[in-house]
């Protein structure tokens, strides 16, 4: 019989969840940097590529992956994610199909699940675009800066206070690199597993400013091992944020639960996607 000729390869779950598992092994594999793990510094990727949304124009967001071209690449803000970038090509080969946009988010929802977080439901259909699409700095938070400046920044992609600080939860996870942000990291913190602890370490900690020659950041009194950036203390020193850091603090069922919609959320803003399907990725320890 005549060969069934062959349509366009149209991704499905079983795909993806391919790419999922291969991006899991080689976070297995891949375990000499930092504390241990690439999961931080890819959750951090899947943000910055995120993070530059703004509802107004409908620029920015992570339909694009335009963090691949200067000046995006060398912005401030974005010092040290060509680690990411760079852990996730071996698995763009693999996958030639994949958009880099679609692989830099699915990475994060990766690295969230795969460090124990919640799981993060995500749909294809971002489509990369040229270097004019590349954002102006400046979209990104700056950790030196106050409440006000967190607010401008996250009501501008659409987020509201609650979600701000679900999201800033994330900074349970990693640390901070002298030569990348010039802030000084955490270390005796488990920094590669996902829990509500930024926030109980938050309101149980005392913390002090930090006796340095480094841009200013916070220290705790017990061990004075742990940091806090400006931003991160701003959300205890306003109240509105400071209720959402108690309840969290209080309640980790309620973090994952918030934090997975709103991470979900910040992955997919400004994407004109196809479809409303979401899928769920089996984590590696589940199999
Ligand atoms: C007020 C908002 C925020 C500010 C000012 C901020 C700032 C920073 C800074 C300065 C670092 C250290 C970078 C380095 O030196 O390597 C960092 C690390 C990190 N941030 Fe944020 N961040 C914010 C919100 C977020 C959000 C919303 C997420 C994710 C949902 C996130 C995820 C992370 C992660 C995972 C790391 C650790 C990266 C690593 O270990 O290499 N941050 N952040
Ligand atoms: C405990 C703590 C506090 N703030 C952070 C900011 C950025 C990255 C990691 C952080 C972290 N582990």
């Amino acid at each position: 019989a005549q060969a069934q000729a062959k349509g366009p390869f149209v991704p499905a779950q079983a795909d993806y969840q391919k790419v999922y598992d291969a991006i899991a092994q080689r976070l297995a594999d891949e375990t000499d940097y930092d504390d241990g793990s690439y999961g931080p510094v890819l959750v951090r990727l899947a943000w910055h590529a995120s993070g530059t949304y703004d509802k107004e124009t409908g620029t920015g967001g992570s339909n694009g992956a335009t963090m691949r071209f200067a000046p995006e690449s060398d912005h401030g803000a974005n010092a040290g994610l060509k680690a990411a970038r760079d852990f996730l090509e071996p698995i763009k080969a693999q996958f030639p199909w994949i958009s880099y946009s679609d692989l830099w988010t699915l990475g994060g929802a990766c690295a969230i699940q795969e460090l124990s977080g919640p799981t993060i439901p995500w749909r294809p259909g971002r489509e990369d675009r040229d270097v004019s699409a590349c954002t102006p700095d400046g979209r990104l938070p700056d950790a030196a800066k106050d409440q006000r400046h967190v607010r401008d920044i996250f009501s501008r992609m659409g987020f509201d206070d609650r979600e701000m600080v679900a999201l800033i939860g994330a900074h349970a996870l990693g640390r901070c690199h002298t030569d990348r942000s010039g802030y000084d990291g955490p270390w005796n913190f488990s920094p590669t597993v996902f829990t509500n602890e930024f926030f109980r370490l938050l309101v149980e900690e005392k913390w002090n400013q930090k006796k340095w020659n480094g841009p200013t950041q916070f220290t705790d009194k017990s061990t004075g091992t742990l940091m806090m950036l400006p931003t991160d203390m701003a959300l205890i020193k306003d109240k509105n944020f400071k209720k959402h850091v108690e309840r969290y603090a209080k309640d980790s069922d309620a973090f994952f639960k918030e934090f997975s919609d709103v991470f979900v959320k910040l992955l997919e803003l400004g994407v004109p996607f196809k479809t409303d399907e979401r899928f769920v990725f089996k984590t590696s320890d589940s199999e």
